[in-house]
């Protein structure tokens, strides 16, 4: 039915399955190069062995628990074919692509699937399969790309009703291109590659470029206030939404001002970030621009950490941040060094040796646009750089990075089948806080993974700037406890998470709350704001079937 590949269900990627048991690589250490294994396995205390899943035909899944008289009268509103309770439909879309998913689905555990699947076609259809959902008692969670990593799609319900994944690829359209006012719709369900190959064919771009883009949704990106890797140029997701149309079990919303309003508070801020949990976003205006004229995408060094924040910051206040801005602190660069392979680890390498930079923090920064503009801001800013210390490493090194900046996840899963635990973790801070921020996670981590003769390996980069602040990312490697898997991380996920809000952070920049946030946020907006959400909640969603499991806390 939908024409986009569909992700994998126990890793990365499209279609087919990970390597049943016995047919992946004999030697699991050999998906790294010598020199990042040797590392690894000194610093992680790990031995690469094989972890392979379980095979997909293996895993366990319940019987739906979806009443046949609901089913019947979904069938009647979507058609027949736009209903399903099959299992590899409802696999599917069990949860997302947090760590702790991918566990869970590659040792055989489908608890969080959807008793069912559904397909509306547009706003109208969604709009009459949350009335009959609020009637009937049963839980709704949107699906767009599934690649959620804080279990929002985890439908989890303190009443535990059965529960339907809508999944919104059936609105994938582009429509209602205005070329003069840079808007265009989209269905919810469309995703970047799709997205981006419309605008191009008009001469527009949306530039919002999450990891997750060749799968990610429209409506996922509403629905989560996502960043891509240029946001510091074209911005947040948010802000890029000029519109958009959310289907609730008490009505449609039309939410729409561009090109700015001063009509009482911003409900279109009420919807954005919402997570399913006032209804379905079918359709969203966005603002768009040119394709660039113009791009230059450039490695620099820094000596240390201190003198990368300080540069970056130096650049915000003047307003000089690039379109891409990717500061690795000293373990995510000595990695990057390690584990790539090719013609751009060699050109990365060469050049750090040839200024004397045996590893240091590498920036990653592009420019796009008219191409005037880009060499104004560039030559503007480069004078800042070099006053911090940064050395040039070249146009190969930013380009290699702009290439492969995909790649990371679909490595993961080859890690994962070796016996490492590997998982992300994302904030964001003011300028002042950012360094508490950095060293308080790093050590929450360090505690809660180290063991005699085990440190796990915490990586860190600012990708994201504004004027008063910067997003902080961190990738964490650890030996994976096989016995505890999913307490081994919970119980760092927890460490990390208080360490970062007890020093300034937010509980999240743009991953969203989902299911693994939500015992936090009352400590980032307090008891009046969660009290707030809830009753918006309850004016739109009476019976409380938008995705119970998120956001709110219980
Ligand atoms: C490898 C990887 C890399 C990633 N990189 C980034 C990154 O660079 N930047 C970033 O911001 N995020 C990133 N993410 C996280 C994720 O891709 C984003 O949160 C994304 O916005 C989710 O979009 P989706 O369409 O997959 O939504 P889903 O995962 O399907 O859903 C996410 C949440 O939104 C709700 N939802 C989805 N669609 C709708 C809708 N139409 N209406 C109402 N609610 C809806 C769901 O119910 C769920 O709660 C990454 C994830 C992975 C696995």
């Amino acid at each position: 039915m939908p024409e986009q590949p569909e992700l994998t269900v126990q890793g990365w990627g499209p279609g087919a399955p990970p390597a049943a048991p016995g047919q992946g690589a004999t030697d699991p250490g050999a998906v790294l190069p010598r020199a990042a294994r040797r590392h690894l396995t000194e610093q992680l205390g790990w031995t690469p062995r094989a972890t392979p899943p379980v095979a997909v035909d293996d895993i366990r899944l319940a019987p739906s628990r979806l009443p046949d008289d609901v089913r019947t009268e979904l069938a009647a509103l979507l058609g027949e074919e736009h209903v399903r309770t099959d299992r590899a439909s409802r696999l599917r879309r069990a949860g997302g692509k947090s760590y702790l998913d991918l566990l869970r689905r590659r040792g055989g555990d489908a608890s969080d699937a959807p008793d069912a699947v559904a397909w509306p076609a547009g706003t109208g259809e969604t709009a009459a399969l949350l009335a009959l959902c609020a009637e009937r008692g049963v839980v709704v969670v949107p699906f767009g790309g599934g690649t959620s990593v804080v279990g929002g799609l985890s439908g989890v319900d303190p009443d535990d009703r059965p529960s339907l994944a809508v999944d919104l690829s059936r609105m994938a359209s582009v429509a209602d291109v205005d070329v003069a006012s840079s808007l265009v719709t989209a269905g919810a369900g469309v995703r970047g590659p799709a997205l981006e190959a419309a605008l191009a064919g008009r001469g527009l771009t949306l530039g919002h470029l999450p990891q997750s883009w060749e799968f990610a949704t429209v409506g996922g990106y509403a629905a989560t206030r996502s960043a891509g890797q240029a946001s510091t140029g074209v911005g947040r997701f948010d802000d890029l939404v000029a519109g958009l149309t959310l289907a609730t079990p008490s009505g449609v919303l039309e939410l729409s001002s561009p090109p700015a309003s001063a009509a009482g508070p911003d409900l279109l801020g009420l919807a954005l970030g919402s997570e399913g949990t006032l209804g379905v976003i079918t359709e969203v205006r966005l603002r768009v621009r040119p394709l660039p004229q113009a791009t230059a995408y450039e490695g620099w060094s820094f000596r240390t950490w201190a003198e990368g924040l300080a540069g970056l910051q130096r650049l915000a206040r003047h307003d000089l941040l690039p379109d891409v801005v990717r500061l690795s602190d000293p373990d995510e660069t000595r990695a990057n060094l390690l584990s790539a392979t090719g013609t751009g680890a060699r050109l990365l390498r060469g050049a750090l040796r040839a200024r004397g930079r045996g590893g240091g923090c590498l920036l990653v920064v592009g420019w796009e646009g008219l191409a005037p503009l880009v060499r104004a801001r560039r030559d503007a800013a480069v004078p800042v750089l070099r006053e911090h210390g940064a050395v040039r490493l070249g146009r190969q090194v930013g380009e290699s990075w702009r290439r492969h900046r995909y790649a990371a996840p679909y490595l993961r899963d080859r890690l994962l089948d070796a016996g490492l635990l590997v998982e992300t973790l994302e904030t964001a801070a003011t300028w002042t806080a950012l360094p508490t921020v950095y060293d308080a996670v790093r050590r929450a981590l360090c505690e809660s993974l180290g063991a005699p003769g085990k440190q796990p390996l915490v990586m860190s980069h600012v990708s994201h700037g504004y004027a008063t602040g910067a997003s902080l990312y961190v990738t964490v490697l650890a030996d994976r406890d096989d016995d505890l898997p999913l307490q081994q991380w919970l119980t760092a996920k927890r460490a990390a998470t208080d360490a970062l809000l007890a020093a300034g952070g937010t509980l999240t920049h743009h991953h969203a709350v989902g299911a693994d946030h939500r015992p936090w946020l009352e400590r980032e907006v307090g008891p009046l704001g969660v009290e707030v959400l809830r009753a918006v909640k309850q004016r739109l969603d009476p019976r409380g079937v938008c995705n119970p499991g998120v956001l709110l806390p219980d």
